[in-house]
C-alpha cells in the first residue's frame, strides 16, 4: 500500500517472483470512468473507490479460498478501505486487524514521490498526474493499531524486498502443515497463511519450527516473539547479506535494526519471561528449583553489576567534575597571571609613548621659540638698518636744503 509513485507495481512485482506468487496491480481493476477520472487530475471519491475495492476483495477472496498466494499492489489509503480488503479473510472480525490480508506501506517523503512521478509522466507511462499527489499524501492515513509495517520506499527495491520478507518471516500468522522444504540445501520455503516466503539463513528457519510453538493444523497461532528472536534479527540486520551485492552501509544497518528492534524489546522480554514461566510449569518440582535457583543466581549477579556500574558511574562522575574544577582553578590562575603580565606590558608601553610624545612636543616648542627668536632679531636687525639707512638719507637732504637756503640769504645780503 501507499501512495502513487511509493513503488507498489515495482516491489509487488519483485516481491512476488521471490515469493513466487502472483502479483495483481489494483490499477487494472479500475473501471475506465475512475482512471479518465484520475488523468484529469480529479481526486477518486469513496463513491468511486468502494465498489473497485469490493472487486479486489473478492478477488483476493478467491485466492486465499484456493490457498494461493497472492501480492496485491493498492493504495489503501484509508482504514476504511483496508478493512474491506481484510474482510476477504472469511474469518476476519472487523477492527480486529488479524486477518490473513496483510499490508506493508512503501512509505516515502513526498519530494522523492513528485520527483517519481514527474519523471514518469514525462516518459507517458502511466495515466496518474503528478498533480495528484497531494491530493493522495492527504487521504492516506493510518491508525497505530493497525500495526502496518513501514518500509523506507527509498531503498532499493531489492533490500525493501528482503526487509518485507524478514518482517513476515517473524509476525505472520501460520501453519505448520504448510511449512516444507525445498530442494535447496540453503533456502527452505515457508508457507505462512498462503504467503510463500523464502528464508535465506535455513538455520534460522529451522530454529522457528522447533521453537516450542505447537503448530495446529486448524488452529491459527500468532507467534511470538522472544528476545532470542529480537537479538538475533537484531544481528542478521546488521550482518551483510552474503548473497546480496546490494547493502545499505554498516551505519544505516545499525539505526534500522534499532528502530525496528528497539521498541520491540519490552513485549520480546515479556514473551521470554512468559515461556519460560510455561516451560517450568509443565516440568518437574526439580526444574522449578534449577529455574529458581538459576534466577536467583543471575538476579544476584545483575544487582551485584547494577550495583558496581552505579558505583563505577559516580566514581567516573566524581573524578570528571574534579579534574575540571582543578582545570578550571588552573586555567583561573593562568588567565590572572597573563591579564597581570598583558597590563604591565601595556602600562610600561603607554609610560614610555607617553615620555617619547612629552620629550618630542617639549622639543618642538624649544626649537619653534628659538628659532622664532633668530628670526625677530635679524628681521629687527634689518629693519633697524633699513629705517637708520632711511632716516639718515633724510637728514642729508634736509641739511643740503637748509645750507642751499643759508647760502643763498647770505648772498642776498651781500648784494
Ligand atoms: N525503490 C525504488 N527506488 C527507485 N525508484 C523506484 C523505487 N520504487 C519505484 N520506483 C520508481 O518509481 C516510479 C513509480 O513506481 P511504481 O509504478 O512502482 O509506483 P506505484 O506505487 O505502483 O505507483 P501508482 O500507484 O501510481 O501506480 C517508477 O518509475 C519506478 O521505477
Ligand atoms: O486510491 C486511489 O486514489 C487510486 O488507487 C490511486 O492510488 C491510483 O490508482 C494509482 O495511484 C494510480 O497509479
Amino acid at each position: 500500500m501507499g501512495v502513487s509513485g511509493a513503488g507498489k507495481s515495482t516491489i509487488g512485482d519483485t516481491l512476488a517472483k521471490v515469493l513466487n506468487c502472483s502479483f495483481l496491480d489494483a490499477d487494472a481493476f479500475h473501471p475506465l470512468s475512475n482512471k479518465e477520472k484520475m488523468s484529469q487530475g480529479i481526486p477518486l471519491s469513496d463513491e468511486d473507490r468502494i465498489p473497485w475495492l469490493e472487486t479486489l476483495r473478492g478477488v483476493l477472496k478467491d485466492k486465499l479460498d484456493n490457498g494461493k498466494t497472492v501480492i496485491l499492489g493498492c493504495s489503501s489509503l484509508q482504514k476504511h478501505y483496508r478493512e474491506i480488503l481484510r474482510s476477504a479473510d472469511a474469518d476476519y472480525v472487523h477492527g480486529s486487524y488479524a486477518s490473513r490480508v496483510q499490508f506493508v506501506l512503501l512509505d516515502a517523503k513526498a519530494d522523492v514521490l513528485a520527483a517519481r512521478l514527474e519523471k514518469r509522466a514525462a516518459e507517458g507511462k502511466h495515466f496518474m498526474p503528478a498533480t495528484l499527489l497531494q491530493s493522495q499524501l492527504e487521504s492516506l492515513h493510518i491508525d497505530e493499531g493497525e500495526g502496518i509495517f513501514k518500509v523506507d520506499a527509498t531503498l532499493s527495491p531489492l533490500i525493501i524486498t528482503r526487509r518485507i520478507i524478514r518482517h513476515w518471516r517473524f509476525f505472520l500468522w501460520y501453519s505448520e502443515n504448510q511449512i516444507q522444504a525445498t530442494n535447496n540445501p540453503n533456502s527452505i520455503l515457508f508457507s505462512f497463511v498462503n504467503l510463500q516466503l523464502e528464508v535465506n539463513n535455513s538455520k534460522s528457519a529451522m530454529a522457528d519450527q522447533t521453537n516450542g510453538v505447537t503448530l495446529n493444523e486448524n488452529q491459527r497461532i500468532r507467534k511470538e516473539e522472544t528476545l532470542y528472536d529480537v537479538l538475533h534479527r537484531s544481528v542478521s540486520m546488521i550482518l551483510p547479506d552474503a548473497s546480496s551485492t546490494e547493502s545499505a552501509p554498516l551505519l544505516q544497518r545499525i539505526k534500522i535494526s534499532v528502530s525496528e528492534n528497539g521498541p520491540r524489546l519490552g513485549e520480546a522480554s515479556r514473551n521470554t519471561g512468559q515461556t519460560l514461566l510455561r516451560w517450568t510449569r509443565r516440568g518437574s518440582p526439580l526444574r522449578a528449583l534449577l529455574v529458581i535457583s538459576i534466577g536467583s543466581v543471575a538476579f544476584l549477579a545483575l544487582t551485584g553489576l547494577l550495583i558496581f556500574m552505579l558505583i563505577f558511574l559516580v566514581a567516573t562522575v566524581n573524578a570528571i567534575i574534579v579534574s575540571l574544577l582543578i582545570s578550571l582553578a588552573a586555567a583561573g590562575g593562568f588567565l590572572f597571571f597573563s591579564l597581570a603580565c598583558v597590563t604591565a606590558i601595556y602600562i610600561g608601553a603607554m609610560s614610555i609613548a607617553a615620555f617619547v610624545i612629552s620629550i618630542a612636543t617639549i622639543s618642538a616648542i624649544f626649537a619653534a621659540m628659538i628659532a622664532a627668536g633668530w628670526v625677530g632679531f635679524f628681521w629687527a636687525i634689518w629693519l633697524g638698518t633699513r629705517k637708520s639707512v632711511g632716516f639718515a638719507k633724510q637728514s642729508l637732504s634736509k641739511t643740503g636744503s637748509v645750507l642751499s637756503a643759508y647760502s643763498s640769504a647770505q648772498h642776498a645780503r651781500i648784494d
